[in-house]
């Protein structure tokens, strides 16, 4: 790149915040607010308590603002997924792959969420979480057991990840900012 090109790419990247608005959906006990203090700070709780209703978090990489609303798994919160969901750049769908007897409710409740006519060609991001457990599914059994093929009305990409060893956080913050839109 020319000299030229990188001062304008600087001034564009003064002028042109990027912005996207993200919600975190899956079981309780997943690891969804884990993932939300991942991303912000890289900071790892054993103890964490249950998030009741949801929590909105604003976090800032670089140039991109992500609006993160982390929503409570607990069934009796389940309900308000899709009003969360509504309008968001994606949809991030995180699994305990550690529990392999949560993975047929978990399916089911994605599936569920993805008939909903408002959230259709939302782009779906589903995270394998807990792999530093020895017990973890593999990443094509997770794909398998999710039956993630299935999905053809949107882009579904898919990553196993560990909030608890920092594994592959950094790829899914490269996956968000790819997906986030300049805002004016
Ligand atoms: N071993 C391991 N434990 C994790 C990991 N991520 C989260 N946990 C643990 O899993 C438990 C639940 O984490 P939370 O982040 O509260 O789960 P949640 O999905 O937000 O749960 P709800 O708010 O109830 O929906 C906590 O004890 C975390 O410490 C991980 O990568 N590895
Ligand atoms: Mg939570």
């Amino acid at each position: 790149m020319g000299f030229f090109d990188s001062i304008l790419n600087w001034l564009r990247s003064l002028f042109f915040k990027q912005e996207m608005e993200l919600s975190l959906v899956g079981l309780q006990n997943a690891g969804k607010t884990s993932l939300v203090n991942s991303i912000a700070t890289g900071g790892y709780s054993e103890d964490m308590i249950p998030t009741v209703g949801f929590n909105m978090r604003k976090v800032t990489k670089g140039n991109v603002t992500i609006k993160l609303w982390d929503l409570g798994g607990q069934r009796r919160f389940r309900t308000m997924w899709e009003r969360y969901c509504r309008g968001v750049t994606a949809i991030v769908y995180v699994v305990d792959s550690a529990d392999r007897d949560s993975v047929p409710i978990s399916k089911s409740e994605l599936h569920e969420l993805l008939t909903k006519p408002s959230l259709s060609g939302i782009p779906l991001l589903v995270l394998g979480n807990k792999i530093d457990k020895s017990e973890a599914l593999s990443k094509q059994s997770l794909v398998d057991l999710l039956e993630l093929e299935t999905i053809r009305d949107r882009e579904v990409c898919c990553y196993m990840i560990s909030c608890k060893d920092s594994i592959n956080i950094d790829v899914v913050i490269d996956w968000l900012i790819k997906h986030s839109k300049t805002a004016g």
